[in-house]
């Protein structure tokens, strides 16, 4: 028996192959140990055997769903760091018969590419992404021995256990994680057995190498960043029992806590638990739809929170807790998930509206400040409050200052608090800030734009220093506030004109979000109709069944500038009015009618009454064409393009 990894010749391919099927059948049939076999392929089949591999097996099976897929290809680092180096080895190898793979941990194909035809024969034992190339699941193989064996491999021909990859050669290199040296998957370069090169394992193994070395440089600041992350959290939530995992679900870190509930020792013993692969599973499946979950195996209901940096999920923390709590129900795996209810009960299902709140989805459990933009009304106070509600700060408080509407020399006290004997007639026991009462929670500064340029100095400062000094105080106090902002306002025209500074601007804006306007929500304006509806209904005691369509395409057609907060105005008084148990064109406030009807009219007008309705405009404001064009609710410029059409002047 020879112990080389792979073949060291080309010739006598066929003779070879002949030798090595008569091995197999023999092994197979009789289970005598077969000679002149390399030791290490004798190895693998006493393992097959003992995992009770059909040696006559003709397919793998698929192992990744879908969505598995797309999560491992958008979130694992393996793939991050070798796509690229996988594509550069495919358009290398294209021609010569033979595809390049790359494999996770488990054996799974998560990267497939080559000659077409090649691949074609290859489906037919299932040689497809997502499929578990791994021992277990196919007998000896490139794959799969090299993961078990932690070595570089060529398996060829009948050297493979199962007869339907008899036809083949295949060549992998395992890829480590050059700070644990855990295996984190394979690259394999496969083609038909005739097609046999030595040097084809160097070509794998050099790839490996590559990808190891690129994984090292993408891990290396992110291991960085996740103990850092950790530290702070520890030092936050002293005593619980949490665990830091990384993006392939390896622990990197675990409180004192977490290690006596887990009863062990050392993290190194943490895989002997049997639980913890159910809890690896909930973290590849659930953890994009929800959060909490009750693990039988473990006895243990956990909570997970991500961590992400600018919006790229980069690790897991996971809080241990030993009994589920009263309002989650205990049947085994149950999963809830009150923040996927939250965001639903936020009506809007426009694309542009959809978008926002999937970056808000995304966005929620981390602590990164949030800047809202949009028009007033349009619900940026409402996506605050769902952004805290759904995020790991909810139990603590969520508190609104709108920076519009307090005078600007009370504004620093608000925020920042006093000490006793600052103020004439201020609190003779000083008062807290805004800032100490949202502690561990979130503060939404509302219409941000209208903060006082000295202001804006101190709570730059607040946010990098993450403390607060009271008025008449020089003493530090540390805080933890999550800021969410929102404004109306161009902050970029805003920082041009001096009036907003930069630096504040970057701070707050690590993720914008912006909301739509609701005339730019054309399918939106009927749900929200219909929620407003059933709500006021309620609300007044009145059994209001539909809506008219006249007011249906009414509110189509207009401008809404005051939004949501608008719409829903015009519902209640609609509701309020209605005498019948439907609503009509009558019941709207005269003031939406009337702002909206001159372009209403406009639009159906025939061409002569448009243009005597024009000039009695132009007769009542006097000549005063922007006052006409304000009152017809269109454009100058299109006030001006119609008298041109109908010959119509200013005098
Ligand atoms: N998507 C939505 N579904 C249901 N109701 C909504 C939605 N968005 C906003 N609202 C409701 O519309 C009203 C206005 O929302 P909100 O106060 O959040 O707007 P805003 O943008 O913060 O306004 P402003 O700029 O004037 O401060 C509130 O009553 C809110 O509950």
């Amino acid at each position: 028996m020879s112990p080389y990894l792979a073949f060291h010749s080309t010739s006598e391919l066929y003779g070879k192959m002949k030798e090595l099927e008569n091995l197999w059948e023999k092994f197979v049939l009789t289970n005598s140990p077969p000679e002149k076999l390399r030791y290490l392929i004798y190895e693998s089949w006493k393992r097959c055997q003992e995992y009770e591999v059909d040696p006559k097996k003709k397919q793998s099976a698929i192992s990744l769903n879908n969505d598995q897929l797309l999560e491992i290809m958008n979130h694992s680092r393996l793939f991050e760091a070798a796509v690229q180096i996988m594509d550069d080895l495919s358009k290398q190898i294209r021609g010569t018969g033979y595809l390049a793979t790359l494999c996770d941990s488990e054996g799974r194909i998560i990267y497939l590419d080559g000659d077409q035809k090649v691949l074609k024969e290859a489906e037919l034992m299932n040689f497809l992404i997502g499929a578990d190339w791994s021992e277990k699941a196919i007998g000896t193989n490139a794959i799969g021995t090299s993961l078990a064996t932690g070595h570089p491999v060529q398996i060829f021909s009948a050297e493979h256990y199962c007869q339907g990859c008899h036809p083949w050669i295949c060549s992998s290199a395992p890829i480590k994680d050059p700070l644990t040296g855990r295996i984190l998957g394979v690259v394999d370069l496969t083609g038909l057995s005739f097609e046999a090169q030595p040097h084809t394992l160097g070509i794998a193994t050099m790839t490996a190498n590559f990808i190891q070395k690129r994984y090292k440089e993408i891990s290396y600041s992110t291991l960085q960043y996740l103990h850092h992350y950790f530290t702070q959290v520890v030092k936050r939530k002293n005593g619980e029992a949490i665990i830091l995992f990384d993006l392939s679900f390896n622990i990197i870190n675990g409180t004192e806590k977490a290690l006596k509930l887990l009863n062990i020792q050392h993290w190194q013993q943490i895989g002997s638990i049997p639980g913890i692969k159910q809890l690896q599973n909930f973290l590849l499946n659930q953890v994009h739809i929800c959060k909490e979950s009750y693990l039988d195996q473990l006895k243990l209901h956990v909570h997970v929170e991500e961590i992400n940096i600018q919006l790229e999920r980069i690790g897991f923390l996971v809080y241990l807790q030993p009994q589920q709590s009263k309002d989650i129900v205990s049947s085994p795996g149950f999963c809830y998930d009150s923040s996927h209810q939250k965001w639903s009960e936020i009506i809007g299902q426009s694309e542009k509206f959809q978008s926002t709140i999937r970056k808000c989805q995304l966005v929620a459990p981390t602590s990164a400040s949030v800047l809202i933009t949009g028009e007033s009304g349009t619900g940026k106070e409402r996506i605050a409050r769902t952004l805290h509600q759904t995020s790991l700060r909810h139990n603590s408080p969520f508190l609104a200052i709108n920076c519009g509407s307090i005078p600007k020399e009370l504004m620093a006290s608000e925020l920042f608090g006093y000490e006793p004997g600052t103020f004439t007639g201020g609190n003779s026991r000083g008062k807290r800030g805004k800032f100490e009462e949202a502690n561990g929670g979130t503060l939404f500064l509302d219409e941000i734009g209208e903060m006082p340029l000295d202001l804006q100095v101190h709570l730059l400062r607040v946010l990098q220093e993450k403390e607060i000094v009271r008025l008449g105080s020089s003493h530090p106090i540390p805080v933890d506030v999550r800021i969410i902002a929102a404004t109306h306002q161009n902050i970029p025209k805003l920082i041009q004109e001096g009036k907003f500074r930069t630096d504040l601007y970057y701070r707050l804006n690590v993720v914008e979000l912006h909301i739509p306007p609701l005339r730019e929500r054309d399918h939106d304006i009927i749900l929200l109709t219909e929620h407003f509806l059933k709500r006021f209904s309620t609300k007044y005691n009145k059994t209001i069944l539909s809506i008219d369509t006249d007011v249906i395409s009414f509110f189509k057609t207009c401008q809404w500038p005051g939004n949501i907060r608008e719409l829903e105005n015009t519902i209640e008084h609609a509701v309020l009015f209605c005498l019948t148990n439907k609503i009509t064109l009558s019941d709207l406030p005269r003031s939406l009618l009337e702002k909206e009807r001159a372009p209403l009219l406009l639009q159906s007008s025939p061409n002569n009454e448009e243009k005597s309705m024009i000039i009695r405009y132009i007769e009542e404001a006097n000549g005063n064409l922007s006052e006409v064009a304000r009152r017809l609710n269109i454009a100058r410029t299109t006030l001006y393009r119609k008298m041109d059409k109908y010959g119509i002047s200013k005098h």
